[in-house]
């Protein structure tokens, strides 16, 4: 028989992943992770509940944010959705060389006290704080699992090693190593930068080994098809589909946008008929 905490993650993940073992997840941490600038494009996104209740409306499958944002608009997400809290990020604020450090600013029972179905810590992989992060890590995820809680990793490789080695940090190697540590570490989904081709990203999805590899939205494309062919690439590379954030609050009417990113998703639907389909073209 299966132990308890077992059922209860596998429960908790299919409130993130559809039938199709994929998902589209809006992140919402950049009021604190970038500040409150990122909204500017569209201040009225800065307000929780209004982004909030139009992404819930358009289907979203989960939502991911800090602890205070889920205690002031929380009920916004529907029981339908899957709830991500994550438990660790910096601000923008902080001295350059201390950017590559994520404090831990929750805990485990705060996650479970908001009524949360996934937790969620980043770590740097190749940061002179690695360790730091490694421990918080392993910390979470003991407890996490112990619980029956899933636990996600945004395995974000950055350092001064990295980019003296490799170039860049998108590079397929450096993300890719990043993918497997957090398989490594027990994560339960890892979230990642894309590598610039479906090929590459194609090895990233197999270095997880098993572990659904979501992407990490990054800035905001002009063109919203633009958006839409690189998650068609991830999605054609084995990837299990995207956590996205300025993507989705930084466009004037996220709604037909979503709708268009989880037809691509979900019924493998071309980008750019998707995006006619949903008015975008
Ligand atoms: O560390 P970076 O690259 O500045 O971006 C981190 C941000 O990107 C995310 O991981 C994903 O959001 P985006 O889709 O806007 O890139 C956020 O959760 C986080 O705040």
């Amino acid at each position: 028989m299966d132990a308890y905490q077992s059922v209860g993650i596998r429960r908790r993940l299919r409130r993130f992943f559809r039938r199709d073992g994929r998902a589209l997840i809006f992140a919402m941490d950049h009021g604190f992770e970038h500040g409150p600038t990122d909204f500017e494009e569209h201040w009225e996104h800065v307000n929780p509940r209004i982004i909030l209740r139009k992404v819930v409306r358009a289907g979203i499958d989960g939502v991911m944010m800090l602890p205070g944002i889920a205690r002031i608009a929380g009920d916004e997400v529907k029981p339908n959705v899957g709830l991500m809290i994550k438990l660790t990020s910096k601000t923008n604020l902080r001295p350059k060389d201390e950017q590559l450090l994520q404090s831990q600013l929750g805990f485990v029972e705060d996650a479970v006290k908001l009524g949360a179905d996934a937790i969620a810590a980043t770590v740097y992989w190749g940061s002179p704080q690695e360790d730091v992060m490694m421990r918080q890590f392993a910390e979470i995820a003991s407890y996490a699992h112990d619980l029956g809680f899933p636990v996600v990793q945004f395995a974000y490789p950055r350092g001064p090693y990295i980019n003296e080695k490799y170039g860049r940090k998108e590079d397929y190697r450096v993300v890719m190593y990043g993918a497997r540590a957090a398989a490594e570490s027990g994560a339960d989904m890892i979230k990642t930068y894309w590598t610039g081709s479906k090929e590459t990203f194609a090895k990233v999805v197999d270095a997880a080994a098993g572990v659904p590899v979501l992407l990490s939205g990054g800035a905001k494309t002009e063109n919203p098809v633009d958006f839409l062919k690189l998650v068609w690439d991830v999605i054609e590379a084995g990837g299990s589909g995207a956590v996205v954030g300025r993507n989705i609050f930084q466009r004037e009417n996220p709604e037909p946008f979503i709708k268009a990113l989880l037809r691509v998703i979900h019924r493998n639907e071309d980008p750019e008929e998707a995006a006619k389909a949903e008015g975008l073209l």
